[in-house]
């Protein structure tokens, strides 16, 4: 599982410790926007076996490099208009991040050369990071040529039920483990602690 929207080392060691399998680290504006130094002395605090993932969004593959190699990330995540050809001339291990905004959308998926598929709720003019969930029955049997991670509104209230009816291969979340705009150690430490409850459960 992978938590997103971490700014400080800290907190990204907590979380690592925790037992994330995965930290995100925000590129595209906003409120969780980190700089290529603060993101690298996240990366350099993270135990090795953890992934360091940088979101982008819509950025040009140029400086996607650059800040990857700068800061060490393992991975990079899209949330934005980027096309297969993009992922495919990156030369780095990609996410891509699908809206859950209808079936053509989800199927059409399948043409992205990556390493995982994100599927995020759709909110209109919002890249990501909206703290909304969406209808999970609309991944009901698509066939996904990639493993699949489920994002969008998640929480430790909601993570067994999305993890019991869509079971990916990996969730990750951001809004749902933070007070007041901050990450929240305990709600990661509940986060984490539900999902893996409910994947050992699954996997009998
Ligand atoms: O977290 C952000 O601020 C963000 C900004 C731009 C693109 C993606 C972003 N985060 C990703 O959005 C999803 C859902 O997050 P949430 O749990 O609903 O808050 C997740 O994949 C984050 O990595």
């Amino acid at each position: 599982m992978k938590i997103c929207g971490i700014r400080d080392a800290r907190t990204g060691e907590a979380a690592a410790l925790a037992g994330a399998d995965a930290i995100g680290m925000v590129f595209a504006p906003g409120r969780r926007r980190v700089t290529p130094e603060q993101a690298r002395e996240i990366c350099q605090a993270i135990p090795p076996l953890v992934a360091r993932v940088g979101v982008f969004v819509d950025t040009p593959a140029a400086e996607v490099r650059q800040i990857a190699q700068f800061c060490g990330l393992d991975l990079v995540q899209l949330h934005g208009q980027e096309s297969p050809a993009y992922c495919r001339e990156l030369g780095l291990r990609c996410i891509k991040a699908i809206p859950a905004r209808d079936r053509q959308t989800l199927e059409q998926a399948n043409l992205y050369p990556v390493a995982a598929l994100l599927v995020d709720t759709y909110v209109k003019g919002v890249a990501g990071g909206s703290g909304i969930a969406f209808n999970w029955h609309l991944l009901e049997n698509l066939p996904l040529q990639a493993p699949l991670i489920l994002a969008g509104g998640l929480n430790p209230a909601n993570i067994g039920r999305a993890v019991a009816l869509v079971r990916p291969y990996g969730v990750d979340v951001s809004s749902g483990v933070e007070v007041n705009g901050e990450k929240d150690l305990q709600l990661i430490k509940a986060f984490i602690k539900r999902a893996r409850e409910v994947c050992a459960y699954a996997a009998g």
